[in-house]
């Protein structure tokens, strides 16, 4: 229909009419990510940036999975942010858990039916698992970890592990698909009013999508941690900790401060591999980029993979008892002591949350 009304309008020769049909055409698909009936937040932050390049009203929300929560959090999407124009719910069972070859299939058939000219998710590791996928299935390039959209078509990206960043021109044919950064998009307008401006829920005809076609993978198990710390990704103060604290045990008293800070536990990938904490702790260029108002580093050496993962944090407080570690040229504040001093005088002296 698109196509109709544009060579209708080149017909009568008339330009104006024509970037105008353009502009109104321009739409956007966000895929976005659920837990307990919520939209995730970086997934608004997508949503934030499809606002940058659809000045226009048309920005709709792919939700897929089973149950209630996914009727849960289609409502929250419909009406959590007023740049959302229309949600698409595709229920299944085999969509209910994030495998990246079912969504891939998803995003090709809403697509194919669709016709968006942006496809957008968060660079978290489910808009990484799945965009580039369908974008393959799409027959395009997708441009990762936008970090900011100077034009329409036009993106800055870090790379050299945030060393250097560089700008892209998007030059291939629709749909135009990214994954963004979502600490460089924040969160601006959210609505709190369940009742306000609620976009229309729509659900996605998946009759022929047959699970013959979905490959190999097979959803085995969720390892994750319980906790009542904030996530990672979006806390707003982060305190992690390096290969300097020497062991599990004691990684237990930065947990013990992020309780008091209301923080959340991130870690280098040394810290990782040596077994102190699991591996979704990771901070840097493998592991979750993040950009609290607060990071407080304690024994990390600031090795520019930990730093591509940190180094927009507002304050950057760093521990070390090597006055000629890397990280104190990113730090604000910096403290050449012992961590085993340092920690244990900060718990006594801090307050209770
Ligand atoms: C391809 C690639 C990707 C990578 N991705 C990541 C990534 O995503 N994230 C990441 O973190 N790393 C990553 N790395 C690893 C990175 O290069 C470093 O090896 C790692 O960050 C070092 O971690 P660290 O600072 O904990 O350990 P170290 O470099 O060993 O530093 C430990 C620090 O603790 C200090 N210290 C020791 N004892 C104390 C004490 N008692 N009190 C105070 N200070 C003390 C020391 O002075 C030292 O500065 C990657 C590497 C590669 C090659």
């Amino acid at each position: 229909m698109v196509a109709a009304m544009m060579s209708r309008a080149l017909r009568n020769r008339s330009i104006s009419s024509f970037s105008a049909l353009v502009s109104r055409f321009i739409s956007t698909l966000v895929l976005a990510e659920h837990e307990g009936g919520l939209v995730k937040p970086s997934s608004l932050s997508a949503v934030e940036a499809a606002g940058v390049v659809c000045k226009e009203k048309s920005i709709s929300v792919l939700l897929a999975g089973s149950g209630p929560r996914l009727q849960e959090a289609a409502s929250h999407a419909a009406s959590c942010h007023p740049l959302i124009s229309q949600v698409l719910v595709a229920e299944a069972d085999i969509l209910k858990h994030p495998l990246a070859e079912a969504w891939a299939k998803l995003i090709q058939l809403v697509q194919q039916k669709d016709g968006y000219s942006y496809i957008m998710a968060a660079s978290s590791s489910f808009g990484k698992n799945i965009l580039p996928r369908a974008a393959a299935l799409l027959d395009v390039s997708p441009v990762t970890d936008v970090v900011e959209i100077s034009e329409p078509r036009l993106f800055v990206r870090p790379i050299y592990a945030g060393n250097a960043l560089c700008t892209v021109r998007y030059t291939g044919s629709d749909p135009c698909m990214m994954t963004i950064r979502s600490t460089s998009f924040p969160i601006s307008s959210i609505s709190n009013d369940s009742k306000a401006g609620a976009a229309p829920i729509s659900q996605v005809d998946l009759s022929t999508f047959s699970e013959e076609t979905l490959g190999k993978s097979r959803w085995l198990k969720l390892a994750s941690q319980d906790s009542e710390r904030p996530d990672l990704g979006n806390a707003h103060v982060v305190v992690t900790g390096g290969r300097g604290l020497k062991s599990a045990d004691n990684f237990k008293l930065l947990e013990k401060l992020a309780e008091k800070l209301g923080a959340a536990v991130g870690a280098t990938r040394a810290a990782v591999d040596a077994g102190f904490v699991p591996n979704e702790l990771q901070v840097g260029q493998t592991g979750k980029i993040v950009a609290p108002d607060l990071y407080i580093a304690f024994g990390v050496s600031g090795a520019i993979q930990h730093l591509a993962g940190m180094r927009d944090s507002k304050v950057i407080v760093a521990v070390n008892k090597d006055a000629d570690a890397p990280i104190f040229q990113v730090a604000d504040y910096g403290l050449v002591a012992d961590l085993f001093d340092v920690l244990p005088e900060m718990l006594e002296k801090l307050p209770e949350k």
